[in-house]
């Protein structure tokens, strides 16, 4: 039977070659707060592109993919036998959570490429893949896709200049569905179908992407990718509805999982969220009235885009160029709100306001809790895991009046999911990442907070580093998340979770595997409880294997592969 799903990844090694390219003058960042027109729904599209009716013919052609991927390509992997040795187990593979997309939109900009770029950059960490940029010039769209990183993509400012016209939406690419190799499946696609010209940005996973591809399939429609984002297209594309508005409402009202979204045509920009909310999308608006649209604020921050609100659960935001007037519509289906808790734990740069939560403040506020839950009497020092282990390590310091000294130092030349092939390779590949400094560490018992454990690698390659060449008396692991027990199906692509280490053993035979002489997780509840009354609005799946959408395809790729 032919695998239903991809989980995993061909092994893919993307070194960071720093944030080489020239960047243009900020602009000012004070801006005057929106005064968006009233809401309406969006009008008629016009008359040239009207459609003749439902019996039309349909024609959605991809025009900047260079390589088609068969549906054989879809990414599949299958699991290597578990071995008894732990180290073996461990090293097998190095999937762990890992940077998801990041997408950014603006309209009413002169400059709208270069500062899609500069959005891109912030969102670097949310992937490393393949990176690309759509601009509209009112009349045509311009594409510039690539692999790798926004640098390596746009090496040189002039690689920006075909992108011209004052609207543009961009991508930074870490594949849930689709080789990540394929040039093909790098985004924003661009379709050209009968009422024009439209690219689409995405950030999530579709868990219902199978049955769709299939059915859209079996009705004649081409796919030139192998990416789940490509359904959307043709869902908007094949849609009976008139306006474009109301033909993206009925396209999203089919799909199931996380989807943050920017749309973009000839004159209008979109945005929109999954009625659950798993992936986070904000809008902003800079000081001469162009407004954006970006996975996290540390994007609007560094174009100098003034916070504005997020783009609701459920709200299809759409701006016009000819008068920047902004509206919106609702999906019909209401769901209960449940935003990703590991943009907080892991996923977002703590200078981002993820949710309507900072995320430097709930990082720390878990590694205080943590302090209080798991104290480690006798410690010496607390230590952070850079990098995303460093504010839980501020919170659980001075929660519990330790010392907080930085004792790993990490390369800034080895990317946050550094992965090689092979064992060897990663054994080093943790090395060059990060370093002891012995002066700290010699004689010392130790606490080392890092934000997660996924398959142990990290933690057990660190307690290793500071036990033997720092020479740390005592290693006590504190893990500022509960233990990862489920795999993610809405756009964060950890293990199956047969591959969660905290999915086989238990604390005490994750700490033996690890060799620390001691390890706590957080708990849920206190995790939860840095969130207060909205804890309710967040997804915990990973930790309680309570999926607010049924993985269904998923699981039936699970049960016939084994
Ligand atoms: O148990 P594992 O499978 O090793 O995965 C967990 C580790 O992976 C992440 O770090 P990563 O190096 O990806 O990013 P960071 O530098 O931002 O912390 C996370 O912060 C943990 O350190
Ligand atoms: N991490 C993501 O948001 C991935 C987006 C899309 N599902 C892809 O694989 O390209
Ligand atoms: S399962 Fe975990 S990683 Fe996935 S959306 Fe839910 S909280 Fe986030
Ligand atoms: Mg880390």
């Amino acid at each position: 039977m032919k695998p239903l799903v991809r989980r995993g990844r061909p092994r893919q090694h993307t070194a960071s070659c720093g944030l080489r390219a020239a960047l243009p003058p900020l602009m000012a960042a004070a801006i005057s707060s929106s005064s968006a027109a009233a809401h309406r729904l969006f009008c008629s599209p016009p008359p040239s592109v009207r459609p003749s009716g439902p019996s039309s013919p349909l024609f959605l052609s991809f025009l900047l993919k260079a390589s088609l991927k068969p549906r054989s390509s879809l990414r599949h992997r299958s699991l290597p036998p578990l071995s008894a040795s732990y180290a073996d187990d461990v090293f097998a593979f190095d999937d762990k959570p890992r940077e998801e997309c990041g997408v950014f939109g603006i309209i009413g900009d002169p400059d709208a490429a270069r500062i899609c770029y500069l959005g891109l950059h912030a969102l670097q960490h949310r992937g490393q893949e393949g990176a690309g940029i759509v601009s509209s010039d009112g009349t045509a769209l311009h594409s510039r896709t690539g692999l790798g990183l926004v640098s390596k993509v746009f090496s040189r400012s002039s690689e920006l200049e075909p992108l011209v016209g004052s609207a543009a939406i961009g991508h930074n690419r870490y594949s849930t569905a689709g080789a990540a190799s394929a040039l093909a499946n790098v985004q924003p696609f661009v379709a050209g179908y009968r009422f024009g010209q439209l690219a689409v940005a995405h950030n999530g996973n579709l868990v219902n992407y199978d049955s769709l591809r299939c059915e859209l399939e079996s009705k004649g429609s081409v796919f030139n990718t192998s990416s789940d984002t490509e359904v959307i297209l043709h869902l908007i594309a094949t849609s009976s509805s008139g306006p474009l508005l109301a033909r993206i409402v009925e396209a999203l009202e089919e799909l199931e999982g996380a989807y943050s979204l920017v749309f973009l045509t000839a004159d209008k920009l979109f945005a929109a969220r999954d009625p659950h909310g798993f992936r986070p999308l904000v809008m902003g608006r800079r000081s001469n009235g162009a407004v954006a649209f970006a996975s996290e604020t540390c994007a609007l921050g560094l174009v100098g885009a003034e916070y504005v609100r997020e783009v609701n659960p459920g709200e299809v935001i759409v701006v016009d160029s000819h008068d920047m007037s902004i509206n919106t519509s609702c999906l019909l289906s209401k769901k209960p709100r449940k935003c990703c808790v590991f943009e907080h734990v892991y996923f977002a740069l703590p200078n981002s306001v993820v949710f309507g939560h900072p995320v430097h403040a709930a990082r720390y506020n878990f590694g205080a809790a943590l302090a209080r839950e798991s104290p480690a009497p006798g410690a010496d020092i607390v230590i952070p895991v850079p990098d995303s282990g460093f504010f839980a390590a501020l919170g659980f310091a001075e929660a519990s009046g330790l010392p907080f000294r930085q004792g790993l130092i990490r390369s800034h030349y080895v990317g946050r999911s550094f992965i090689e092939p092979n064992q060897e390779e990663r054994n080093l590949a943790v090395k060059l990442k990060l370093a002891p400094i012995d002066g700290i560490l010699e004689g010392k018992s130790v606490v080392v907070i890092d934000d997660s454990i996924v398959r142990g690698t990290t933690s057990s390659k660190i307690v290793q580093l500071i036990k033997n060449t720092g020479k740390a008396r005592e290693v006590h692991m504190r893990i500022a998340s509960p233990p990862i027990v489920g795999s993610c199906y809405y756009g964060v692509d950890t293990p199956r979770a047969e591959e969660l280490i905290s999915n086989r053993l238990d604390v005490e035979g994750v700490r033996q595997a690890l060799g620390s002489d001691s390890l706590a997780f957080l708990s849920l509840e206190s995790l939860k409880a840095a969130f207060g009354d909205e804890a309710c609005k967040f997804c915990d799946a990973c930790f309680t294997r309570k999926y607010p959408v049924p993985p269904r395809e998923h699981e039936i790729f699970n049960m016939v592969d084994k």
